[in-house]
């Protein structure tokens, strides 16, 4: 698992490290690493360093102190550096005369001569003529958007940009925006990801993440959250061994969809039965539909008839009504781990009784999105999503899955555990039911549910991902991708599987071979 600390952590453990370091040999490391990538990302687009221009944008603060060494270091190798500094007196001292002495210059970026955005010719000059910028505005310290001459020169940049420590105008712990902000081609960050960098359009501003590691590492606590890995997934999805037969791999009970609406209780049911080996229970009024979709499921009219299983996923097209009340309360009854989506999410909200009908044993797993979580909370989780979503689940002692771009997973003793999506493939109706369905399944093989939620929340959107660029081994492939339904979605989840297993397999191997 990749960890992801807050701000306040990493404050932290930068202090104890500069008891044992000294502060400006951490710079030096921090600033020698975006040096590092800048040169690595001038040689791929321009071919080499030396003789290439780069503009560094630089703030009141150690980010813009990071920039400026980068740029010393940059100018070292042979490039053109020029800082266009936002705050003239606040500069980092020590990192303006290093690169002034390694031969580069410093502008003002409100010089003489404006033009009428107020941006001074020199600045402007050397933002047009560059080939790399580096965005040392503002880091760790950073609050709002980007201040109104920041945003004008951040809106004039047509090259590659390189944002020390995260992009600037992004909220550190939140990764919202809301307002002018920098989109980067890459972030160099130090000791860890911070949540900015997988979270909302955080995500998406900051490009590719490279971490260094500059000492901090080693003194950060445990991290705030987590982040699974395509190994992780494929390690741990549950697979048929030899001494298994259709029981022992997990028997999963869906009770969803309605007479009216039987395309729920299809789409939920499908993915149980894509997901692992066993064995799939069907109760609810579709069964005909469901039948005749999946010859494999057994399919039975109510609850009550359906038998045994492992664990139920309950809720997409239940309804609200007396009839899904009473089919959730038979399932949470029924003393087995519990997936609860969409009408259940509904009920449970509504009626302040269906949480006494739970076995306090048995794990309950919501996954509501921001509507219904609204309904649950009472109000919307609002910027600080692995806030609310650990909230909700600290308070209603359940696992708390909070569906967007990035999808919360909370556990009720507040690990948190986060899919940055970085696409949207599958934002398409009833592809959360198919997703209820992964989980259900997942939790009748016996993982651990926050496990199985982050696990089916993966292969859920690299099923979308997969499907929508044609890589499901059907032909059509496409690099662009093109929209897809919940269907498709569906039928790319054996494909999603098997591509986080070659995955772990292929780290496996080399592994292995080391040992
Ligand atoms: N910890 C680590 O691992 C390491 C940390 N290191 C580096 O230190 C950085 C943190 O430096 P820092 O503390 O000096 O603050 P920083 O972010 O540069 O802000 C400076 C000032 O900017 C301002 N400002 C605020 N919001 C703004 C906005 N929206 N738009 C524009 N300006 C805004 C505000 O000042 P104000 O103008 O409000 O007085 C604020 O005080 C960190 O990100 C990393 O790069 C590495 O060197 C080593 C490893
Ligand atoms: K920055």
């Amino acid at each position: 698992m990749q960890g992801v600390w807050t701000p306040d952590q990493v404050r932290s453990a930068e202090h104890r490290l500069f008891a044992r370091v000294p502060e400006p040999t951490v710079m030096r490391r921090a600033a020698f690493a975006v040096a590092v990538q800048c040169a690595r990302l001038l040689t791929e687009r321009t071919g080499g360093v030396a003789g290439r221009r780069v503009a560094l944008l630089v703030g009141a603060g150690n980010n813009g102190g990071d920039a400026l060494w980068a740029g010393a270091f940059l100018r070292r190798r042979g490039a053109g550096v020029t800082a266009v500094l936002l705050a003239p007196d606040k500069a980092h001292e020590a990192g303006l005369e290093g690169l002034r002495r390694a031969g580069g210059r410093a502008v003002p970026a409100e010089g003489a001569n404006a033009d009428t955005a107020g941006i001074g010719s020199e600045a402007a000059d050397a933002l047009e003529r560059a080939d790399l910028v580096v965005d040392g505005i503002v880091g760790l310290a950073a609050r709002g958007p980007l201040r109104p001459v920041a945003a004008e020169l951040v809106r004039r940049v047509t090259v590659p940009l390189v944002s020390v420590d995260l992009p600037s105008g992004v909220d550190p712990m939140t990764g919202s925006v809301e307002g002018p902000a920098v989109s980067a081609d890459l972030t160099v960050t130090f000791g860890g990801l911070k949540p900015c960098h997988v979270l909302g359009a955080g995500a998406v501003r900051s490009g590719e993440v490279v971490v260094a590691g500059v000492g901090i590492t080693e003194e950060l606590p445990e991290p705030e959250f987590a982040l699974l890995d395509a190994v992780e997934v494929g390690e741990g999805w549950p697979i048929p061994g030899p001494e298994d037969d259709k029981y022992s791999t997990g028997v999963v009970g869906v009770a969803a969809g309605s007479a009216t609406y039987p395309g729920a209780a299809v789409l939920a049911t499908g993915a149980a039965v894509r997901a692992t080996a066993g064995m799939v229970r069907y109760a609810g009024p579709a069964a005909d539909e469901v039948r005749s979709a999946w010859p494999e499921v057994v399919a039975t009219g109510s609850v009550g008839d359906a038998g045994r299983v492992q664990a139920w996923s309950v809720g997409p097209g239940i309804g609200t009504g007396s009839s899904g009340r009473d089919v959730l309360r038979f399932v949470l009854e029924s003393g087995r781990p519990v997936c609860a989506d969409a009408d259940s999410i509904t009920l449970f909200a509504e009626d302040d009784t269906m949480w006494d009908a739970r076995d306090p044993d048995a794990p309950l797993v919501l996954t509501p999105h921001a509507g219904e979580f609204a309904r649950l909370a009472g109000e919307g989780p609002g910027a600080d999503r692995v806030a609310a979503a650990r909230g909700i689940a600290t308070s209603c002692n359940a696992f708390l899955l909070l569906k967007g771009n990035t999808t919360v997973i909370a556990a009720p003793d507040g690990r948190v555990l986060v899919n940055d999506a970085r696409q949207a493939w599958s934002a398409t109706a009833g592809s959360g039911d198919v997703l209820t369905g992964l989980i259900g399944a997942l939790l009748a093989a016996g993982v651990e549910p926050l496990l199985a939620c982050g696990y089916a929340t993966h292969v859920h959107s690299l099923a979308a991902e997969l499907a929508a660029h044609g890589k499901t081994g059907d032909g059509g492939r496409s690099e662009a991708g093109a929209p897809i339904g919940a269907s498709a979605l569906l039928a790319a989840v054996p494909a999603a599987v098997r591509a986080v297993r070659d995955t772990a397999l292929r780290t496996a191997a080399p592994r292995a071979a080391a040992s």
